[in-house]
């Protein structure tokens, strides 16, 4: 059998986001609306106050969207909520009801090795399912895979901006506490949650989040460009305390430019 019913749409739009093709840039950056990048404005606003000129397409509430242009390149910028059951709603709003074709998630996440410091960018290449959403796509054994032209223009990037980075392995999970090896209530926390971090430090992944894995799977699923870098804001082995929005700028820039290198080189038939 089938669902009878599709996707959620309110007044003939897709109805978490409202947006629609013409109203959405071929480059579309995700941001979660957080806290933890220590700022007053929406997530969103943050971002696209970098653009040269801005106009709000929606806010529902749950996402707000803001259309505008950076360096003569069309981005839009979508905040939402935190996980991947919340990013795929998003994602499968614009990859059902737009050609955007370049997906990029800017966020914060959790160094797990010692050598990155607090602030440091995390450019993945790749990240570990340890999420359930991407699961109900296709088996756990299907790589998350970034675009290599978005993480090389990533990485020109933030050498160019000067920016401490690193490209490798992120780790997308669904529970902030046992899930990280964080004890929750009563100290709750069991070897096997200590093992499995120490499994996916000597794996050498080099940070913890909760979306990039699900954007990953659906860019790489569906024939679509995909990338994320985070920002480093604390560390898990080193106990280096968090800070807020430690990086989360830099994040921001390097997408944007990497945008901009990338259209460049789309414009040049690369
Ligand atoms: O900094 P952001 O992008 O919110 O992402 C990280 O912070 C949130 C809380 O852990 C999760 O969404 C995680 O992925
Ligand atoms: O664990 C996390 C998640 C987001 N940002 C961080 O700094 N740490």
């Amino acid at each position: 059998m089938q669902n009878k019913i599709g996707p959620f749409r309110i007044g003939d739009k897709p109805a978490f986001t409202q947006i629609t093709a013409d109203q959405a840039a071929p480059y579309v950056i995700f941001v979660v609306k957080d806290p933890l990048h220590g700022c007053e404005k929406d997530t969103a606003e943050e971002v696209a106050d970098y653009f040269d000129e801005r106009r709000l397409v929606s806010d529902t509430g749950m996402c707000r969207v803001y259309t505008g242009v950076y360096s003569g390149v069309p981005i839009t910028v979508v905040s939402s909520g935190s996980g991947a059951p919340e990013l795929e709603i998003v994602l499968m709003d614009f990859m059902m009801n737009t050609d955007a074709h370049t997906f990029i998630r800017v966020g914060g996440s959790g160094a797990m090795q010692e050598w990155l410091r607090v602030g440091d960018l995390v450019i993945a290449t790749g990240a570990v399912r340890d999420e359930g959403t991407s699961l109900s796509y296709v088996p756990p054994q299907f790589p998350a895979v970034a675009d290599w032209r978005l993480v090389a223009c990533m990485k020109k990037a933030a050498e160019r901006r000067g920016f401490r980075h690193h490209l490798g392995l992120t780790r997308s999970v669904d529970s902030e506490y046992p899930g990280v090896a964080r004890p929750a209530r009563d100290g709750f926390l069991l070897e096997r949650h200590k093992r499995q971090f120490e499994e996916w430090h000597r794996a050498g992944v080099l940070n913890v989040e909760r979306e990039a894995s699900i954007l990953l799977t659906l860019t790489t699923l569906f024939g679509l460009r995909g990338g994320v870098v985070n920002a480093i804001g604390d560390n898990f082995v080193t106990g280096e305390p968090f800070r807020p929005g430690a990086g989360f700028a830099n994040a921001i820039v390097t997408a944007l430019d990497a945008i901009v290198l990338l259209d460049g080189e789309r414009n040049a038939g690369e």
